[in-house]
């Protein structure tokens, strides 16, 4: 029997927010995940360098997962100087979890720019993709670029049971409650002094505010 697929969600978390939550709640409850494995960036690469440091960015997921059991942390980006290749990373839990299947969880604004990331088409191999779509990101097949839209079409199931048929290599999309919070408009906000109370746990809101962080000052 095929064992129960392990969700996969990376990210800068630059801070982590509630969208992140809901995404790997709603990740859970669609796609019959038992756990997510949360996986900070620690030199996120196509992005501009991170304000917070890697250690803090941790610090805020392991707050922000509290009282979750089904989400752990796996640091392992974080604690390596090289640049946070989902490749690589998913190479190793591919080499740790056997044939178990891997669900690589992406809002639909990630799965966009995939075919810019590092040795991209191996990515289908090691995990299946799962895409969000996120407000203002819907997915639209139509500008992918040719390569990715190749893939896509080629992938993409309308059934969920093929997440647990095999390892890896299907493209899926699933509904999300959706939230319209990203990490950029919350520092920005902060920079500005305005007030972001609803949109983070209240741990982090914590952390940030004894850190000084992302006051622009
Ligand atoms: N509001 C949201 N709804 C759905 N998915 C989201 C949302 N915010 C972030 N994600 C997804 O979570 C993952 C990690 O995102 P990331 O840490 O870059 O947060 P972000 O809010 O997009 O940050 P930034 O605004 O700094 O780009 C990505 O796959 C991203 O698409
Ligand atoms: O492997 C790559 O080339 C690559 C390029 C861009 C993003 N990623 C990963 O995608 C995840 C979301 O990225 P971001 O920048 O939206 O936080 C995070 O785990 C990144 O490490 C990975």
């Amino acid at each position: 029997m095929t064992e129960q697929p392990i969700g996969i969600l990376g990210g800068t978390f630059d801070p982590v927010h509630r969208a992140h939550l809901q995404l790997a709640e709603d990740a859970c409850a669609n796609l019959g995940l038992v756990q997510v494995l949360w996986i900070p960036a620690g030199n996120p690469p196509h992005r501009d360098r991170p304000q917070a440091s890697a250690e803090q960015r941790l610090a805020m997921v392991a707050l922000a997962l509290n009282g979750y059991p089904q989400f752990t942390i796996d640091d392992s980006e974080v604690r390596s100087s090289a640049p946070s290749y989902t490749v690589a990373t998913l190479q190793r839990l591919r080499a740790i979890h056997g044939a178990r299947p891997l669900v690589l969880l992406l809002g639909a604004d990630a799965f966009h720019g995939l075919s810019k990331w590092h040795r991209w088409r191996e990515l289908f191999a090691l995990a299946h993709i799962a895409i969000a779509t996120r407000p203002g990101y819907a997915l639209d097949a139509q500008a992918l670029d040719g390569k990715l839209h190749e893939e896509y079409l080629r992938r993409r199931s309308g059934d969920y049971s093929c997440l647990t048929a095999q390892a890896a290599g299907c493209i899926i999309t699933f509904a999300i409650t959706p939230l319209d919070i990203s990490a950029s408009a919350i520092r920005a906000r902060l920079a500005a002094g305005q007030e972001i109370q609803d949109l983070l746990p209240k741990p982090v809101l914590d952390y940030i505010a004894n850190n000084h962080l992302y006051s622009g000052h």
